[in-house]
């Protein structure tokens, strides 16, 4: 049986993220509640083994410090790659670039020569729970906001070839950083849902809804789940792309790196998700916000 005690909310104002374990019968009804009420949702108990995760952090920062990287240039026919502090992503409506470097997985992509198949692993186990939970987000969604999708969530992609895994690493900070830039500018995802294992750092937050960025619930071992743009529009707004960003460390945090592995699932480019957008020509228009084309 479902118990409250299971469900731990962690601040007690309206609107909070809700922490639920996988376990709970009751988690995919409070994780998509959650999603409705605040953008976010986090899963504790999954079945993504942390040890792999970690190993993944650990690794792929020392793929950072290396410069091999360079080999992996991103380019802009493909958009897989490494991608440079130089030429990082300049949030939507900002201009000073984000204090980070990545590296774009796609199942076609590059691969580094310099890491174990770990980051690969993690993309089809990230992938096959993804899928897992738009099923949840699909039956607990209202009968009439169901109605708008196209096609049942989990349906919308074939596969996960459009699907993007970004390693991101977070540079320790020299001092000499433009005093407006951040780590992660304020955005939003612009995919359907973006899977997060807790960082190593702190720094994510969100904006809630009475306006105040909060800190987002990063236990160290759990997983954090955000809407993007296309679910957004897909839901006629049932589902918020919430804004988040990340902040810059101060004192002994600021001499480390922060790394973290965001995965973003994306519908095939026909999927329709509403009268004015088709999923690929959504992409495209934001993909030409963020300056990579
Ligand atoms: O690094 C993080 O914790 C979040 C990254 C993020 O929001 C993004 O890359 O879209
Ligand atoms: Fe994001």
């Amino acid at each position: 049986m479902a118990t409250h005690s299971a469900e731990e909310t962690i601040e007690p104002a309206e609107g909070v993220v809700s922490s639920v374990s996988y376990k709970d019968p009751d988690a995919p009804k409070l994780f998509a509640d959650s999603l409705h009420r605040t953008g976010f949702g986090v899963i504790r108990d999954h079945p993504i083994p942390q040890p792999m995760v970690e190993g993944i952090y650990k690794e792929w920062l020392d793929f950072f410090q290396d410069d091999a990287k360079h080999k992996y240039a991103f380019t802009r026919e493909t958009q897989d790659g490494f991608f440079s502090p130089e030429i990082s992503e300049t949030a939507k409506g900002h201009t000073k670039r984000d204090l980070k470097e990545f590296y774009h997985l796609y199942t076609w992509g590059r691969y580094p020569a310099e890491v174990s198949d770990a980051a690969r692993r993690y993309f089809d186990l990230a992938f096959d729970f993804a899928t897992e939970l738009l099923g949840w987000i699909e039956d607990n969604t209202p009968a009439e906001v169901k109605a708008k999708f196209s096609r049942p969530l989990p349906q919308m992609l074939s596969g996960p070839q459009h699907t993007l895994l970004r390693v991101l690493r977070y540079p320790p900070l020299t001092g000499d950083e433009d005093p407006e830039a951040l780590r992660a500018a304020a955005h939003e995802d612009i995919n359907l849902i973006t899977l997060l294992p807790a960082s190593n750092e702190r720094g994510l937050q969100l904006i809630n809804s009475n306006g105040q960025w909060t800190d987002v619930p990063s236990d160290f071992g759990s997983l954090i789940i955000n809407v993007g743009d296309m679910l957004q529009e897909a839901s006629g707004g049932y589902y918020r792309s919430t804004t988040h960003r990340v902040v810059n460390p101060t004192g002994d945090g600021a001499r480390r790196s922060r790394v973290s592995l965001p995965f973003f699932l994306q519908p095939d480019p026909d999927v329709v998700l509403s009268e004015r957008y088709t999923a690929g020509s959504y992409l495209d228009e934001r993909l030409r916000e963020l300056r990579h084309k």
